[in-house]
């Protein structure tokens, strides 16, 4: 038997060599996007800040301002001299014994240090009796004390969050540089799928991956788009896939890529794409095969295998690294959890195994395998919220073995 002219059977560490190299060669183009559309972009330039925030002086509580000297002495009593309101007029500076009526955030008026809280001030007219005397600059927010112009505040590949959006929106900024999203078109593939709301016909099944990998993808902010069922067919398919080789960034196909008579995507992309890899040694997911597109058009192939349990397996492992290295995303945190159950390994591949993860009362993360791990039982990876990774060869793990896990 000759040697494929391509690696086959490959550790998943050196697919996700593979996937890095692929993706990097492939980034995709940098869009600028109004910073209200902006929400999980991947960032594509550092961003520095502007100005200080907070961008003065001011209170952090409604209450009165004054200057801390004025307090020495039992039963303090101040002049009321003014108010300053958020975004208000500026109050007069105030003097010896005086104070200003303050809300949260307006700034502190020239000669007063601190604030005094409502709670703890009886008014009498124009006169302030302080019940409490709070510390020297008590409740005041310091100009910069957050931000301070220049300082970087995100850098690129981090991912928009709601939060690091809210922090550049205070910079006044409305525009960020962000990856371009990739535009990924989704086939399944299989004489014997029927889309739910049909009647089976027996031997037939229904095409549950869809909804799982344009569910998987939508949770990526990706807007896939799911293009009809393929039959077994390699002309249907070659055509198929043409079309959207030519209009799209990715194309990720699910079924046919194994060893079956049926199984025409690997010579299709043999023949036609350049094969960056076929077979990794997981479990699930052993089939998947990435590819250029060649004649097939510029868009990047990967297929996954159909059995549904290796499409979630396959798409967190092997499409989500593709999809973060297109956009440049920085390495996600890697999780840890403690093994609830024993479990015994008893292959060479690398495992994702079904689990579901619990917190206990000391915040350890806990994970419970689940024994039905066929790459058929869907049940079992619907109960459970995460993906055990288990190392390469056979090994006995204990309860309480520290594992790797991926959630979803
Ligand atoms: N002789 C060998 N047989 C198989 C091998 C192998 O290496 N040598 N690999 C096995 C492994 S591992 C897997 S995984 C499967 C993957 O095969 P394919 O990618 O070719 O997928 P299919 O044969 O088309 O389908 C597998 C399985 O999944 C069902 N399926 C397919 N598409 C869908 C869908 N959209 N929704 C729900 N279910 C789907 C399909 O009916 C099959 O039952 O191959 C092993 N065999
Ligand atoms: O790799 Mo297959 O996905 O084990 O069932």
């Amino acid at each position: 038997m000759t040697r494929p002219p391509f690696p086959t059977r490959i550790r998943y560490a050196e697919a996700r060599a593979i996937l890095a190299r692929v993706a990097h060669a492939r980034r995709m183009p940098a869009e600028a996007l109004a910073l209200s559309r902006a929400q999980g972009r991947v960032l594509a330039a550092d961003v520095a800040a502007r100005i200080d925030v907070p961008g003065f002086d001011n209170s952090a509580m409604d209450g009165f301002a004054l200057r801390h000297a004025d307090l020495a002495g039992t039963g303090p009593v101040l002049a009321l001299a003014g108010e300053q309101f958020a975004g208000g007029p500026a109050a007069p500076a105030i003097g010896a014994g005086e104070c200003v009526r303050i809300t949260t955030g307006a700034p502190l008026p020239a000669g007063a240090d601190t604030v005094l809280i409502r709670e703890h001030a009886l008014v009498e007219g124009r006169t302030v009796h302080v019940l409490q005397v709070p510390e020297a600059g008590r409740h005041v927010r310091r100009r910069g004390e957050d931000v301070q112009a220049g300082m970087s505040l995100a850098v690129a590949g981090e991912v928009l969050t709601p939060a690091r959006v809210a922090l550049l929106a205070a910079q006044g900024i409305e525009r960020v540089e962000t990856a371009r999203r990739p535009t990924v078109a989704l086939f399944c593939t299989g004489d014997e799928l029927v889309e739910p709301g049909m009647a089976l016909a027996p031997g037939q099944i229904y095409n549950s991956n869809r909804d799982l990998l344009l569910g998987l993808l939508r949770e990526e902010g990706l807007e896939p788009v799911a293009w009809p069922t393929l039959p077994d067919d390699p002309a249907a398919i070659e055509s198929a896939l043409r079309h959207a080789g030519e209009a799209f960034d990715l194309v990720l196909t699910c079924g046919g890529v194994s060893a079956g008579e049926k199984d025409h995507l690997p010579a299709l992309l043999q023949r036609r794409g350049r094969v960056h890899f076929w077979k990794v040694a997981m479990r699930p997911g052993m089939p998947a095969l990435l590819a250029d597109g060649g004649s097939l058009g510029p868009a990047l192939f990967l297929c996954l295998p159909g059995n549904p349990v290796s499409v979630l397996a396959t798409t967190l492992a092997l499409a989500r690294p593709l999809l973060d290295g297109l956009q440049g995303r920085a390495p996600r945190r890697p999780w840890r959890a403690r093994l609830s159950s024993p479990w015994r390994k008893t292959h060479e591949r690398l495992e994702f195994l079904r689990g579901r993860l619990a917190s206990d009362g000391d915040g350890v993360l806990w994970v419970e395998p689940d024994p039905a791990d066929g790459s058929h039982r869907m049940r079992a990876a619907a109960g459970a919220d995460a993906l055990i990774v288990l190392g390469e060869g056979e090994r006995d793990y204990p309860a309480g073995s520290p594992v790797e896990v991926l959630p979803y």
